[in-house]
């Protein structure tokens, strides 16, 4: 004991804090509202049942009648027909709308335009009177007197189909602008990714765009669905007796009209309550990965209130257990990436050029880079690596130049002088022999780990679920993250997550791998463990390009630094001459700067 413990004050005696009670804060004002709002529950429910105008006895007589519900099961079907035909047509609008072809995209506008500006009430009225514009509807050849097929349109236009093209034409104009605005909200980032891995177009939109879009756009579509429910009543003016027409039909006759009323306003509510629940279920199944934790299902929220189950899952011990290190992970597994990826490629960049408007980012880039090299792009922001690195990919179009891999042009095909840009399938394709990691990683996040990986190899490469599945699994164990597999992007750290986006773009055996700052999206204490992967990758023979500000990890992975600024290659070498001895004043600056 040492001469100051002597002379410090007792401690005080620590209180047993096991024995704390905690007792929860009052909220007054809560309880104070909880009390009115009860009070007023009371009144209301008091109003309705003591006062005999209501009719509830007639209400009991006619809830389920006969007439009531065959009104009521129209209603279902065309309110189902309307959902699923204006839906269809909304998200063919809405693909139609954002698509690059200027007179799909203007027509589609002009659908939207037409049918969303006419009432639904005047839409309905025009096609039940279609019969008087067109006598027939007639498939055929024009002008040669040629018919397929041809019916008569009042025989055709019954008032049922009447109803049903009516609620479609008006549900998809505005059920595409709800799409359409999913689709808008779903990040670039996951659009290049998609692009990057070769996906092609139609998958992207099935299977990368739309279940993203779907978080925003389930809420709003399930107003419009709940709308159309409603809006079906407007089919009276048809004459078609669904569930309010034929409540009118019956208050014509018995003038009990409050009573009858409140049997359609029920109907409503239970209508409108069934499609809460399944929005509601809808919405969380496409919540997987968008947050850490699913909100509860909705009926083991009600089993839990009547203590029938718990809560709270039990913890997975797979998520507890600490993870090694991705190095000594590859030992474990006795892997070696050599051999197991294709040989590297060459990079050939020829006289490349490219401007943004007025701004030219890259001017006259000539470099050659030798399959199996380790190729580290530095310079200040701004100088055009970014740029440089996604044309080689044909993510950007070049203006002049060309940029080759084992002398195959990536988005061009040759013919003498002309390069002629091929079409997006053959790029997709040409794409997939170079894999490309992003700063932000734009792993899918509605895809668990292991969905993130098959996607490719199944799509582009055509390989059986099972054998990529192995494939992802193998690569997961090599980038040290294997009890993973199952886990959401969102529920990794953000060192784990680029160690998804490597394996993700090893997948597919790409020839060239190119990282646009794989690292600064990451905090410090997560970098290590992503350089230790590309530095594994580094003696594998596949070509790597790398555009990094880590200057001590290029000095120490690559084999040559190309020095860029202002959109030029400044100066290129190995990272002892242009690291210890630039031969360039502006190379020799920046150094100077950042080292
Ligand atoms: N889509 C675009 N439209 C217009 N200008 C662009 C676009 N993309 C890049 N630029 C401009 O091109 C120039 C080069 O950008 P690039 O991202 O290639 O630079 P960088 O060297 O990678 O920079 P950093 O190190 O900051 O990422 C910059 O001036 C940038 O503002």
């Amino acid at each position: 004991m040492s001469a100051t413990d002597l002379h410090a004050p007792a401690a005080p005696p620590r209180p047993d804090l096991g024995s704390l009670r905690v007792i929860p804060i009052r909220h007054r004002a809560r309880a104070i509202g909880t009390a009115v709002a009860a009070v007023l529950l009371a009144g209301i429910l008091y109003s309705l049942l003591a006062n005999p105008r209501w009719g509830w006895p007639i209400f009991a007589q006619w809830f389920l009648s006969e007439p009531v519900l065959v009104g009521l099961g129209r209603t279902l079907l065309l309110t189902a027909l309307g959902a699923f035909f204006g839906f269809t047509l909304g998200t063919v609008l809405a693909l139609a709308r954002v698509s690059s072809s200027p007179l799909l995209a203007g027509l589609a506008w002009g659908f939207i335009w037409l049918f969303r500006s006419i009432p639904l009430i005047v839409l309905l009225l025009i096609l039940n009177n279609l019969g008087y514009l067109y006598a027939t509807v007639s498939l055929g050849v024009p002008f040669t007197g040629f018919t397929f097929f041809s019916y008569n349109t009042t025989q055709l236009m019954t008032p049922f189909l009447a109803a049903v093209l009516g609620l479609t034409l008006n549900l998809g104009a505005f059920s595409a602008e709800v799409i359409r605005g999913g689709i808008l909200s779903v990040d670039q980032g996951q659009h290049e990714a998609a692009a990057a891995l070769g996906l092609p177009k139609g998958h992207q939109a099935r299977r990368i765009v739309l279940p993203q879009a779907m978080r925003s756009i389930v809420p709003t579509a399930f107003n419009e669905i709940i709308g159309l429910a409603k809006g079906t009543s407007m089919v009276y003016v048809l004459a078609l007796p669904e569930l309010f027409y034929t409540v009118q039909i019956i208050y014509r006759r018995n003038l009990e009209v409050i009573p009858l009323l409140m049997v359609a306003t029920v109907w409503y509510l239970i209508i409108l309550s069934v499609l809460s629940v399944i929005q509601y279920h809808i919405e969380r199944h496409y919540a997987r990965g968008a947050l850490r934790t699913l909100p509860p299902n909705a009926f083991r929220v009600i089993f839990a209130r009547l203590g029938l189950v718990s809560l709270t899952p039990p913890p997975k011990s797979a998520d507890a257990a600490p993870l090694p290190s991705p190095i000594l992970r590859a030992q474990q597994h006795g892997s070696d990436w050599a051999g197991s990826l294709p040989q590297g490629g060459t990079v050939e960049i020829r006289g490349v050029t490219k401007s943004y408007g007025d701004l030219t980012v890259l001017k006259d880039i000539d470099l050659v880079i030798p399959a199996g090299s380790v190729t580290a792009i530095i310079g200040p922001s701004g100088s055009g690596k970014s740029t440089l690195l996604r044309s080689i990919n044909h993510l950007e179009r070049v203006d002049r130049g060309y940029i080759a891999i084992d002398g195959e042009l990536i988005g061009y095909r040759r013919d003498g002088d002309a390069l002629h840009e091929l079409p997006e399938k053959d790029i997709l394709t040409r794409r997939a022999d170079v894999g490309m990691v992003f700063q932000n990683f734009n792993l899918f996040p509605h895809l668990t780990v292991l969905d993130n990986i098959t996607e490719a190899p199944i799509s582009v490469r055509g390989l059986p679920r099972a054998e990529a599945e192995q494939l992802a699994l193998d690569l997961l164990a090599r980038v040290g993250l294997s009890d993973k597999a199952g886990a959401y992007p969102r529920q990794l750290s953000g060192g784990q997550q680029q160690r998804v986006a490597i394996a993700r773009t090893l997948a597919l055996k790409p020839k060239v791998l190119l990282f646009d700052e794989p690292t600064s999206a990451l905090d410090p204490e997560l970098v290590g463990e992503v350089l230790d992967v590309i530095k594994e990758l580094a003696s594998s023979g596949i070509t790597l390009i790398i555009v990094t500000h880590e200057i001590g990890f290029a000095r120490e992975v690559a084999d040559r630094i190309v020095f860029m600024e202002q959109g030029r290659v400044v100066e290129t070498g190995s990272p002892a001459q242009v690291l210890n001895d630039p031969q360039n004043r502006r190379t020799a600056d920046f150094i100077a700067k950042v080292l």
